[in-house]
């Protein structure tokens, strides 16, 4: 969808309608549970965190909500459609063009054989852009947006740093105007001071671009800074939620409290 029709298309989403709706959203191993009743709205230029420990569902749900495995149970609505009930067809270009994921390590996100150049210009290909003029050019715009030199286009990302591919993988994400983008961990594995970098970029780019962001993370620090609301999730079920400092500040699930208890320690 080009950016014209993009624009259309969010203005003809009427105001009060959330962008994505989900309902009572159930994914089970075996007997095991992945995740269990899963409810929540998400507005455009939202910014949901999903936080719990290790085995709490986060990834499940992540996987569900972006299409990558078929949850047992409940209902994904995006901008009025019933995700669920699309033929394999449409969800994929919908995958294509109004969403983006984000994967905590970039090798999963970027092809480590194509150029950095290349990784952008091919997500715009993918959309229709056939000129290969303009496609360089937006390539080489988004690699200064995401503070990649120039100089470094016709580099392969395998020639990159951890945090400079994790920043092409942001770029290739983005460079086709997304509107819901889902991030699994995308500072985890980074040392700190690039951890710092990459978080303030992102928060820029989600407020410039009014982005609708989904983003799962172990990390407290990452969630304070970027999401609006917040999710808490045990066992594969949501036992908090609301407004990102309200949690945090005033936990009031006794999970939530261990959870901003033992950062705290730290
Ligand atoms: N492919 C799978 N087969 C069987 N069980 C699975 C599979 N993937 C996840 N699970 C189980 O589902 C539950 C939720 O796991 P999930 O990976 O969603 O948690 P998580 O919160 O993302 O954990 P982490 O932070 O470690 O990635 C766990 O009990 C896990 O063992």
């Amino acid at each position: 969808m080009g950016q014209m029709e993009q624009i259309a298309a969010l203005a003809a989403t009427p105001v009060a309608l959330p962008l994505l709706q989900v309902d009572g959203l159930c994914r089970n191993y075996g007997a095991r549970i992945g995740c269990a009743g899963v409810s929540f709205d998400i507005h455009a230029g939202e910014v949901l965190g999903i936080v719990g420990e290790s085995g709490s569902g986060k990834s499940t749900l992540l996987s569900c909500l972006a299409g990558h495995q078929r949850p047992d149970a409940g209902r994904i609505t995006y901008a009025g459609q019933d995700v669920l009930a699309m033929s394999e067809a449409d969800r994929r270009r919908l995958s294509r063009t109004e969403w983006a994921y984000v994967h905590q390590n970039p090798r999963d996100g970027l092809r480590m054989g194509v150029s950095a150049g290349g990784n952008v210009g091919e997500r715009l290909m993918a959309v229709g852009a056939r000129n290969y003029g303009q496609i360089r050019t937006r390539a080489h715009d988004w690699l200064g947006r995401v503070e990649i030199a120039a100089d470094r286009i016709d580099d392969r990302p395998s020639a990159f740093s951890g945090g400079m591919q994790q920043r092409l993988q942001i770029a290739r994400n983005l460079v086709t105007g997304p509107r819901l983008v889902f991030m699994d961990e995308p500072t985890g594995g980074l040392d700190v001071s690039v951890q710092a970098r990459l978080l303030d970029l992102l928060r820029g780019l989600v407020r410039d671009m009014g982005l609708s962001v989904i983003i799962v993370t172990h990390d407290l620090a990452v969630v304070r800074l970027l999401a609006d609301r917040l999710m808490v999730m045990k066992s594969g079920r949501v036992v908090e939620q609301g407004l990102t400092d309200q949690v945090l500040d005033d936990p009031q699930h006794a999970y939530t409290q261990l959870l901003v208890s033992s950062v705290l320690q730290v």
